[in-house]
């Protein structure tokens, strides 16, 4: 059978390549090419990207696959040929003196990404079966922005940006503002160092920042890398020291006149030796096996982390065999990115429902379809308020980001910008609490609505018994949200105490519970009775009062009836409790029904262990407000011990006389200080005085005021 050329070719083509296949790759590719390019530009220029990072990578791995395909459709300045970036107006260039890469990533976060890394490395090292393993040097992978670092004779002269590899920006000034790098090196007086590493945002401090935001209405920012990059890439210097940086070295630009150690895990130790900050989560590891147990191992802990990484780097752990390996165009070949599944996510928001939390706050929760982000599926996430939610400006039926990082929880941080087939209305808050019904209010200047029920919101309610039971509270095994929506929805409890009233009979009567399970729970009611004051103060649930206050007041009151008779000013005497806190704590116990929750809890059976607080074994520090001068020598007393027991009872010693003292304590020789303080009208005391002052307040009297 003959054929013509033209047949033949079209057979061909339905394994190899039709003219029309080629037409598609090469339009494909231009398309794909423009697309990165203008997220590239969003992301590293104008740091304030469009895109997911994961969507960017399936882009970026579908031109890569195009290229390899298709090797002629290679251009010089395809994304996967070049660093991106650009060094932006106001700036001045900085030429690199060796040039900063990108480094290769492996997106299979499973396994096979170090498998096929430690083999390519085998195969250009000519290693064969029997060699034995590579020594790699493994560290994470920060998510932050690369910094070059230039220390002459030890002192920081300059702090340059990427760019696009060759030139970066000169952003000294701001970099000048990141506490933890140091401007000048210890034990360092090269002539020439550059020292490379990643400038981040600490997740807490990202959150406190979007905290901050949140409660005077302003923008939030969307992560931390982003946040970051724009601070370090901040003209105002100013503004750049408000956006608190962190910083780890992991590298080296040009070098004179410092012998480099054999290893990268040399070069790290010695880098944390003259001062900089390297993270302590690395290793060296032998082969591919090693690498895997790194990536599991930092996989496992990557939630518990202060900071964002968004995969592990490995790297062959000898210099010289670096230098032998070199570099392809962007990337070098003794390195790789491994990844962790993303941080951030697209998903379509489906609908936004109203939580009544449990002090009633109203949070408008995105429905989403269910999408696989920092590691698990994620199908709820917060979109914090109204206010944020129109700024961000998503709307039901939006492609929205969803973000998941750590234990916070998952959030809306922006909607992909495209427009929407039909109109869609604004979210609005309702009017009437979706629970209870009741009107729904907000205070004045606040961000929040709050269902105005209370405590007979059921809502509230079932939020107040969870929180109790929950296990860093007193810790009720067993008692779900399921079982609660049971007892609430039935009126069996109404209250906390109403928990211990619950028996086998009772909670056996409930739907599908058996008398196994029933017994379990009052079992674990029996057990949750012994606690400990800081479980039972956190389970209350005061508003302001997290576990870590809880604690603290727990610590310094040793007793429940000491904390619920303290007034405003001995609670501000306690580490870390604000006005704001004080408050709210004096206000919660101000209200009988909450003494009496606390009285009924007390006889139904729940105790821990009291003792003298930290405030009682220092005395009830009544002196708390007050401000002594001492003056003069005391006839037993010195300076310092006098001055140690004004403290400790809560008073502030200082070293002139003023309106706002309350008491001079005049010695032998006393001066011109009690001129002062007879001119002013202040009391004056003696040693005995004082000393009777500090004894009335031993005892619990209080002290005179003026
Ligand atoms: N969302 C978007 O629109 C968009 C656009 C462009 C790029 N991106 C993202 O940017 C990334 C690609 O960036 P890239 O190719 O510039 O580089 P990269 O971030 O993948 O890798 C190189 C960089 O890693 C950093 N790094 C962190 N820890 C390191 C360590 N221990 N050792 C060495 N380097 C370390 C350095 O800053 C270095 O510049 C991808 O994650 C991509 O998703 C996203
Ligand atoms: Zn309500």
């Amino acid at each position: 059978m003959s054929s013509t050329p033209h047949e033949l070719f079209s057979t061909l083509s339905a394994e190899a390549v039709s003219p029309a296949a080629v037409n598609a790759a090469a339009a494909r590719a231009a398309e794909l090419r423009d697309t990165l390019n203008h997220h590239a530009h969003l992301y590293y220029v104008l740091d304030a990207p469009a895109l997911p990072d994961a969507e960017y990578d399936k882009l970026f791995q579908e031109l890569q696959a195009l290229e390899v395909a298709h090797p002629e459709l290679l251009t010089p300045d395809s994304p996967t040929q070049r660093v991106i970036g650009q060094v932006l107006d106001g700036f001045v260039p900085v030429r690199h003196a060796v040039p900063m890469l990108s480094i290769r990533t492996e997106t299979d976060t499973e396994a096979s990404g170090a498998l096929s890394f430690d083999q390519r490395v085998r195969k250009q090292l000519e290693l064969d079966e029997a060699a034995a393993p590579v020594e790699y040097a493994a560290e994470l992978k920060f998510d932050g922005l690369a910094i070059n670092l230039r220390y002459e004779q030890g002192l920081l002269v300059q702090a340059a940006t990427r760019g696009d590899g060759e030139t970066g920006e000169d952003v000294t000034q701001n970099i000048r503002t990141v506490a933890q790098i140091p401007l000048r090196l210890r034990g360092i007086t090269a002539p020439v160092l550059e020292v490379r590493g990643e400038v981040y945002m600490r997740r807490d401090d990202f959150e406190a920042l979007n905290e901050r935001q949140r409660a005077a209405n302003e923008k939030t920012f969307v992560n931390p890398r982003n946040t970051a990059a724009g601070a370090v890439r901040q003209l105002d210097p100013a503004l750049a020291a408000q956006r608190p940086l962190s910083f780890f070295a992991y590298g080296l630009g040009e070098v004179q006149g410092w012998a480099l150690p054999p290893t990268h895990s040399g070069l790290l130790a010695a880098l944390a030796e003259m001062g900089l900050p390297v993270c302590a989560d690395r290793a060296v590891v032998q082969g591919a096996d090693g690498l895997v147990a790194f990536h599991q191992a930092i996989g496992a802990k990557r939630d518990a982390l202060p900071f964002d990484i968004d995969g592990v780097v490995y790297k062959i752990n000898s210099l010289e065999l670096q230098q032998r390996l070199g570099f392809v165009s962007r990337e070098p070949r003794w390195a790789v990115a491994h990844k962790y599944p993303a941080q951030e996510q697209l998903t379509r928001l489906n609908d936004i429902e109203i939580q009544v939390g449990r002090t009633g706050k109203l949070t408008p929760v995105a429905k989403l379809e269910p999408v696989f982000v920092g590691g698990t599926t994620v199908s709820n996430a917060t979109l914090h308020n109204v206010f944020e939610l129109r700024r961000k400006g998503v709307r039901i039926g939006d492609q929205v980001i969803v973000r998941r990082a750590g234990d916070v929880i998952p959030e809306v941080v922006g909607r992909l910008a495209q427009a929407r087939a039909s109109y869609v209305p604004n979210f609005r808050m309702p009017r009437a609490c979706p629970v209870c019904g009741s009107e729904t209010l907000r205070e004045r200047g606040g961000m929040d609505y709050r269902c105005s029920g209370g405590i007979s919101c059921p809502a509230q309610r079932k939020q107040a018994l969870l929180h109790f039971a929950s296990r860093r509270a007193v810790d009720i095994e067993g008692l779900g949200d399921k079982l609660v929506d049971q007892l609430v929805d039935a009126g069996i409890v109404l209250s906390l105490p109403g928990l211990y009233k619950l028996g086998v009979a009772k909670l056996a009567a409930l739907e599908r519970m058996a008398e196994k399970s029933a017994q379990n729970i009052v079992d674990a009611l029996e057990k949750s009775k012994r606690t400990t004051l800081a479980r039972f103060l956190f389970g209350l649930g005061i508003r302001q009062v997290g576990e870590t206050t809880a604690k603290d007041l727990a610590r310094h009151f040793g007793r429940i009836d000491a904390l619920m008779d303290a007034s405003v000013e001995q609670l501000l005497l306690v580490r870390d409790v604000g006005p704001i806190v004080a408050q709210s704590i004096h206000t919660f116990f101000a209200q009988p029904h909450n003494r009496e929750v606390v009285e009924q809890l007390r006889a139904a059976g729940l105790s821990w262990d009291e003792g003298e607080g930290a405030a009682a074994q220092a005395g009830p520090q009544p002196l708390a407000g007050k401000t002594l001068v001492l003056t003069g020598t005391l006839p037993t007393l010195s300076r310092d011990a006098a001055k140690d027991l004004i403290e400790a009872a809560g008073g502030k010693v200082s070293g002139s006389v003023s309106k706002k003292t309350h008491y001079v304590v005049a010695g032998e020789e006393a001066g011109s200080k009690l001129d002062k303080a007879r001119e002013l009208g202040v009391t004056v005391l003696d040693e005995a005085g004082l000393q009777a002052l500090l004894q009335a307040s031993q005892a619990g009297e209080p002290t005179r005021s003026d």
